[in-house]
């Protein structure tokens, strides 16, 4: 569905500030719902970096001023530690006018808005890399911002994925199970894809397999609503392979591994 069917987005210029691993899969991901290339300005001071989005007509610079002075729309997809040098360089352009949305984490509304003029709303957006081809799982919340700014934010995720609107104080919670979690699913298919090639697939016979049948599990219980363990009782025969791989798993502490890991890496965050 384009874009512009809704509330005029494709007349709105969004400009994403850090165009690096998620900022530029959300301007992929625009491009994807056929966004006017020339309304998307992406920026990153090393500009060079960004080629492959200018050769489709992105509007790419390291003018962050400039950025900000063309777009209605502004995505701040910068590193924690780069976000207040570049607010200063941008308060007295910032104006209440603009939707803002940070998809930084570990930075949280209430230290935004420090940095910019009281009347400016800002909405926190926790995406995935996955957006680049609309697949993202996105977290949304705010504090002060309007009804109108809220729906024009997730009207933006919807069309890179899925939305879904939670308490800020969840936030760190929903940058580890939906963002880092794009990482844990990937290496969790790495693995099938090991473990695959061991038993006699070649690697891009395992790769296909393995993303394949991740896929239709997630899907059976995205469309089915099932608790997974229903699910996995329809494989596992009584004395058969599924159950005594899956046991031999648990004894080597699979689930128990990613709950730590999880738990490790919320604690990353808030230390
Ligand atoms: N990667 C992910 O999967 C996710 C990341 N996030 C959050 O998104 C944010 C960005 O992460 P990620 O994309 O991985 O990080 P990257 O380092 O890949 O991207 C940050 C970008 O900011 C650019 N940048 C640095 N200084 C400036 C500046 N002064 N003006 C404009 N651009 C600048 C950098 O480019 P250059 O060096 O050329 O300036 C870089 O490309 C982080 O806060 C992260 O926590 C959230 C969810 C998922
Ligand atoms: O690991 C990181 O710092 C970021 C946060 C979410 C995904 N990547």
């Amino acid at each position: 569905m384009p874009l512009s069917i809704n509330i005029n987005m494709n007349q709105d210029t969004i400009a994403i500030i850090g165009g690096g691993n998620l900022g530029k899969s959300i301007a992929q991901g625009l491009l994807k719902q056929n966004y006017n290339p020339e309304q998307i300005y992406v920026t990153r001071t090393k500009v060079e970096l960004l080629a492959d989005l200018k050769a489709e007509n992105v509007q790419t610079t390291s003018d962050n001023v400039l950025a900000v002075k063309e777009a209605k729309i502004l995505i701040f997809a910068l590193k924690p530690y780069r976000i207040e040098a570049v607010l200063k360089q941008l308060t007295s352009h910032i104006t209440p006018d603009h939707l803002v949305i940070s998809v930084i984490s570990d930075f949280s509304i209430e230290q935004f808005t420090k940095s910019l003029a009281p009347t400016i709303q800002i909405v926190r957006a926790m995406p995935n890399t996955a957006a680049a081809i609309g697949e993202s799982m996105t977290c949304l919340a705010s504090k002060n911002a309007s009804a109108e700014n809220i729906a024009k934010t997730k009207f933006i995720f919807d069309a890179l994925g899925e939305t879904i609107e939670i308490d800020e104080s969840l936030m760190d919670a929903a940058t580890v199970l939906g963002a880092c979690g794009i990482a844990y699913a990937l290496r969790f298919i790495r693995a099938m894809i090991q473990g695959g090639i061991e038993i006699g697939f070649d690697a891009k016979t395992a790769t296909k397999i393995a993303s394949q049948t991740v896929k239709g599990a997630s899907e059976l219980l995205l469309q089915n609503g099932n608790h997974p363990e229903e699910e996995i009782d329809k494989v596992t025969t009584p004395k058969g392979c599924t159950i005594a791989g899956l046991n031999e798993m648990e004894h080597q502490g699979f689930s128990s591994s990613l709950i730590k890991g999880i738990k490790t890496s919320i604690e990353t965050i808030q230390k």
